[in-house]
């Protein structure tokens, strides 16, 4: 096996760091900008070479030791300095927007993480069995080989690994074996509730009568092709700035709620006292209820079915009689559920917003558009569109997945 020096120049958005051998790009998880390191190439494509890292000869000053032996699976930055993390996440954020829209456009603030462990509310961890036990693992980066856990993870607080643990026991003493297991997810709030989701994958087969006794393991959920069992309960309740909001086990919810919680409060205060507000791609309606007591109306739209049913019971049990939930994708929602909005909210996933939705935007042109992303190059993409009839009045980043290249930006657009 051949063994390359190499010396990488940034970070890219990928999170991987890009340097160069003869002329042709390497990408590297695990490296910092400025080092020189020593690299094994894996998979070499027509434009560029990805290479894992085997030593660094020249280290960065803001390099600091890992926590974790699998920080590469989980979070690769945690070999990076936080201060400098966040110098990084900026550029890249900056950076990503300009790939597309050609203009600087400079941050008004990057609002970094209150705490850069045990921030997340979900965690999936694989399984493998050693020893004829069972043990927590994660996907070694870009790959399907295994990554043995023996402490479980810090990005999660040390209660989710407590039960996580303490179910791992539980089936251990159940003799199942990882045939039989795909994955298992631990969702829980901040006040401490956690939910157990037991992926199978064939038929459910595991005889677990009752859920174990596990302090503050609200709730287990069984989950077998179609089939599904649920022991105790199968939703979690979060508070966001004093609105309780409940969330099936299956639905999307945001990781980082300190920081989420952040954006809400600059969003509040940005929209006060409007007519309409349409939040698509509302999720179980974090935003749009959140923002019920600023609009005459909300109307929450949403394609899938179990987040957009935890929309309907949320507005039920917080009584708030001027938001609807729609059942559709963004790019179904009638013309008429947009036009005379002041406010559209915007949360897309990663991919951004479909041509379809930004055309409609700008035929029906809403006073403002305030546009969460968690991915500087599709905001980048769709502002390009939008910024031919918007003007950008301020732009902010979150971090919400500190020691990992991701980050949240916050966009808040005006006709
Ligand atoms: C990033 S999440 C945001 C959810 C919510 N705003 C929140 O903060 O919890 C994106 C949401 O869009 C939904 N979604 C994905 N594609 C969609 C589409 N084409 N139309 C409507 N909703 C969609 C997903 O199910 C998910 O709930």
């Amino acid at each position: 096996m051949r063994l390359w020096p190499i010396k990488f120049e940034k970070i890219v958005s990928s999170g991987r760091a890009l340097g160069k051998n003869c002329g042709k790009v390497v990408f590297c998880y695990g490296v910092l900008p400025g080092e020189v390191a020593e690299v094994k190439f894996v998979r070499e494509k027509k434009d560029y070479i990805e290479a894992e890292l085997v030593n660094v000869i020249e280290p960065s000053r803001f390099r600091i030791l890992p926590k974790e032996s699998h920080y590469l699976s989980c979070s690769p930055w945690q070999t990076i300095d936080y201060k400098y993390q966040i110098r990084l996440k900026a550029d890249i954020i900056e950076e990503g927007i300009f790939q597309t829209v050609r203009k600087d456009i400079k941050l008004d603030s990057f609002y970094k993480a209150y705490n850069i462990y045990g921030y997340r509310t979900k965690i999936e961890y694989r399984l493998e069995n050693t020893c004829s036990k069972l043990k927590y693992a994660f996907y070694k980066r870009g790959t399907k080989d295994l990554v043995l856990l023996e402490n479980g993870c810090k990005l999660v607080d040390d209660k989710v690994n407590y039960i996580a643990y303490s179910f791992l026991d539980y089936l251990n003493s159940l003799d199942v074996g990882k045939e039989a297991l795909e994955k298992i997810v631990f969702r829980k709030s901040t006040n401490g509730q956690v939910l157990g989701i037991i992926y199978l994958k064939n038929k459910i087969d595991i005889d677990i009568v009752m859920v174990p006794e596990i302090e503050d393991l609200a709730g287990l959920i069984v989950i077998a092709d179609n089939n599904k069992k649920v022991y105790g309960r199968d939703f979690i309740e979060q508070d966001l700035l004093g609105t309780k909001i409940k969330y099936g086990y299956d639905c999307f919810f945001q990781n980082n709620i300190e920081l989420f919680s952040k954006a809400l409060e600059i969003v509040r205060n940005e929209i006060n006292n409007v007519g309409k507000i349409v939040d698509l791609y509302s999720g179980v309606g974090s935003i749009g209820l959140s923002l019920r007591d600023s609009a005459s109306k909300v109307y929450l739209v949403e394609s899938f079915k179990n987040s957009y049913l935890y929309s309907v019971k949320n507005i039920r049990s917080l009584n708030a009689n001027n938001v609807i939930s729609i059942f559709s994708s963004s790019e179904r929602v009638s013309e008429d559920i947009l036009k005379e909005s002041d406010v559209v909210i915007l949360d897309p996933p990663r991919d951004g917003i479909k041509k379809i939705v930004l055309d409609k935007l700008l035929k029906i042109l809403p006073e403002k558009i305030v546009y969460l992303s968690c991915n500087p190059v599709t905001l980048g993409r769709d502002l390009s569109f939008l910024l031919k009839k918007y003007s950008l009045k301020k732009i902010y980043g979150f971090d919400f997945f500190p020691n990992t290249v991701h980050a949240e930006v916050l966009a808040f657009l005006e006709k």
